[in-house]
């Protein structure tokens, strides 16, 4: 299990993420907050990528304090930046196998791992064509392939709905409940994501966490009314400020 503990984020002045503390269940877990709210600092912080200015990580109780933690923590984690850009010339498989290697799957395992990874977006059919000639609905599974590739048991995805249209958004949901990957962080903007497939859902405000527990619970707090669903509602009444703050 990963754990963060009061972690903080600065850019100069700008404080992105103010003491956060959270532990990654098994399951899927929706990160969600208005622009800015610091998701994506959260997510680059979560997979080692982006050290804290203050905070600590834990991964199955062990600190991740070195470089060399960092690495050996990297090979469990997949990730799917927001706006993944590859290099459009290479193939399907050479993505992910290049996604393999930088993750630390054992050279000998690299043939199978990509097979499996691609077969699990179903890009069997093209994984020879090019990244660059691919529909962006295709490119976004290639890229989850990529993550998913050696079967991480911890994976997040920033905003990976981004660009799909809806067909593709339905299709990429049935992929994501599909994965064997034990925890999953996702973040999104769109709350019928998080219905349709996260059990605990995380609101994010500048900075801090607002919101943390069951879907299902939240979404009970909800009033549906005419183009606004229940969990939508629940969701905007956590973050309006309550009238005692006023
Ligand atoms: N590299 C950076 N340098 C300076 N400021 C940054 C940097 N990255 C993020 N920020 C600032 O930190 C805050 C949080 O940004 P972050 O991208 O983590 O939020 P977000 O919730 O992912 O936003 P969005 O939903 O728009 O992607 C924002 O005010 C942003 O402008």
């Amino acid at each position: 299990m990963l754990e963060l503990t009061t972690v903080t984020a600065r850019y100069g002045r700008r404080t992105a993420l103010d003491q956060v503390t959270l532990t990654l269940t098994p399951g899927i877990t929706a990160l969600v907050g208005p622009n800015g709210a610091g998701k994506s600092t959260l997510m680059r912080i979560a997979t080692t990528l982006q050290r804290p200015s203050s905070g600590t990580l834990h991964l199955d109780g062990h600190p991740l304090i070195s470089r060399a933690d960092n690495l050996r923590a990297r090979e469990r984690i997949g990730f799917l930046p927001q706006d993944f850009k590859s290099d459009p010339r290479f193939s399907v498989t050479e993505h992910v196998t290049y996604q393999a290697w930088l993750r630390g799957v054992p050279r000998m395992a690299w043939d199978s791992a990509v097979r499996e990874a691609v077969g699990r977006v179903n890009l069997e059919d093209r994984a020879d064509d090019r990244m660059g000639r691919l529909s962006g609905g295709m490119r976004q599974r290639a890229g989850i392939a990529g993550a998913i590739v050696g079967n991480p048991d911890i994976l997040i995805l920033d905003e990976p709905t981004v660009g799909l249209d809806p067909s593709q958004r339905i299709e990429f949901r049935a992929t994501l409940t599909s994965l064997d990957s034990t925890s999953i962080l996702l973040s999104t903007h769109l709350i019928e994501d998080v219905s349709a497939t996260a059990e605990r859902i995380i609101i994010l405000n500048e900075g801090q966490i607002v919101h943390d527990g069951p879907t299902s619970a939240l979404q009970e707090q909800g009033v549906e009314s005419a183009g606004v669903s229940r969990l939508e509602d629940a969701y905007i009444s956590t973050l309006r400020p309550s009238v005692a703050d006023a």
